[in-house]
C-alpha cells in the first residue's frame, strides 16, 4: 500500500505544483494520473521517489515514511520502487540482458556491479522476466537494435528485475504508436495484478488510461480534482480537470480490431473527442 498525505510542493521560484495532495493505492491497483499540463503530475511521481523534495506532507511504502528517509535509508528504499519511463532509459549499447540485470545494480556488491559479474539466480530471474515481457529470443540483442515497444518492454522487465514493491510510470506510451500503447498498458496492467503490486501511470492519453486503469486521480494546479473509477469520468470530471476548453480536444486513441479489451464490458472507454 502506497499512502499520500497533504502532499504539498511549491518550488524555489514560488511556483507550487501541488497542494495538499491525499490519496492510497492499496496493492496491485494501477491508478492513471492525468491532468493538463503543469498540473503537478510529474512533480508528484517525483516527491514519491524523492527526486523532488515535497514542502510538506507524508508518502508512506507500507511500513516505511519515505518522507523521513536520508542517505542510505532513502537509496535503500528507492530500491523497492521499480520506475519506468517515456524514453526507456536503456543503456543503447549493453544487451537486452545486461539492461534487464541493472536493475539488480542495487542490490550486489560494489565488486560484482564493476565486473558486472551476477548471481545465477539473478540471472535465471532476468530470462523469466524476458520470457514474461515476450523478449527471450532477443536477450543478446543490443538495446539499441529494438523497436520503441519492445524497449519499453526490457524496461518493464528492468523495473520488475528490482522485486519493487511499487511501480512509477511516467509517460510509458508517449513515444509509442497506438496500437503498441495499447500492448504497453496491457503488460503493465497484467504484471501489476501478477505480482500484487500498487503502480501510478502518469499519462496524457485519457482514452488509453481509460481503459487500462483501475483507478485515476485527476490533478489541476497542483489540487486533486478527481478520484474515481474510470467509468465515472465523465463531462463534468473532464471540465473539472481540464477546463471548459481544453478536454474535448484530448484526442481518442482508434480502437484496434485486434486488440480485445483488457478491462470488463462495464468499463468500455468512452470516446471524448467530437
Ligand atoms: N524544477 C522546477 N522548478 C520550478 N518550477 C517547476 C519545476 N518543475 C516543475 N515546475 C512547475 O511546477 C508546476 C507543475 O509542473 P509538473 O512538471 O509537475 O507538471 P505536469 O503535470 O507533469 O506537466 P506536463 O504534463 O507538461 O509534464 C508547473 O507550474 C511547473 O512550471
Amino acid at each position: 500500500m502506497l499512502e499520500i498525505t497533504q502532499l504539498c510542493k511549491t518550488y524555489a521560484t514560488g511556483d507550487t505544483a501541488l497542494r495538499e495532495v491525499t490519496f492510497r493505492v492499496p496493492r496491485g491497483q494501477m491508478v492513471g494520473l492525468i491532468g493538463p499540463s503543469g498540473a503537478g503530475k510529474s512533480t508528484l511521481i517525483r516527491c514519491i521517489n524523492r527526486l523532488v523534495e515535497p514542502s510538506a506532507g507524508r508518502v508512506r511504502l507500507g511500513d516505511t515514511e519515505l518522507t523521513r528517509l536520508h542517505g542510505r535509508g532513502l537509496r535503500q528504499a528507492r530500491r523497492r520502487i521499480g520506475m519506468i519511463f517515456q524514453e526507456y532509459a536503456l543503456v543503447e549499447r549493453l544487451t537486452v540482458m545486461e539492461n534487464v540485470l541493472s536493475g539488480r545494480l542495487g542490490y550486489v556488491s560494489f565488486w560484482r556491479s564493476f565486473t558486472r559479474r551476477f548471481p545465477g539466480r539473478d540471472i535465471e530471474n532476468a530470462y523469466r522476466l524476458l520470457d514474461r515481457v515476450g523478449l527471450l529470443d532477443h536477450a543478446d540483442k543490443r538495446a539499441d537494435a529494438l523497436s520503441g515497444g519492445q524497449r519499453q518492454r526490457v524496461g518493464i522487465a528492468r523495473a520488475l528485475a528490482q522485486e519493487p514493491e511499487l511501480l512509477l510510470v511516467d509517460e510509458p506510451t508517449a513515444s509509442l504508436d497506438p496500437r503498441t500503447s495499447r500492448q504497453i498498458m496491457r503488460l503493465l496492467r497484467e504484471v501489476c495484478a501478477e505480482r500484487d503490486l500498487p503502480a501510478i501511470v502518469n499519462i496524457h492519453d485519457v482514452p488509453l488510461a481509460r481503459r487500462f486503469v483501475d483507478r485515476l486521480v485527476g490533478l489541476r494546479a497542483g489540487r486533486q480534482v478527481f478520484d474515481n473509477a474510470p467509468d465515472a469520468l465523465d463531462e463534468a470530471a473532464l471540465t473539472a480537470i481540464y477546463g471548459t476548453e481544453e478536454w474535448h480536444t484530448l484526442h481518442a486513441d482508434a480502437d484496434g480490431v485486434e486488440d480485445a479489451p483488457a478491462r470488463p464490458a462495464r468499463a468500455r472507454p468512452v470516446e471524448v473527442a467530437s
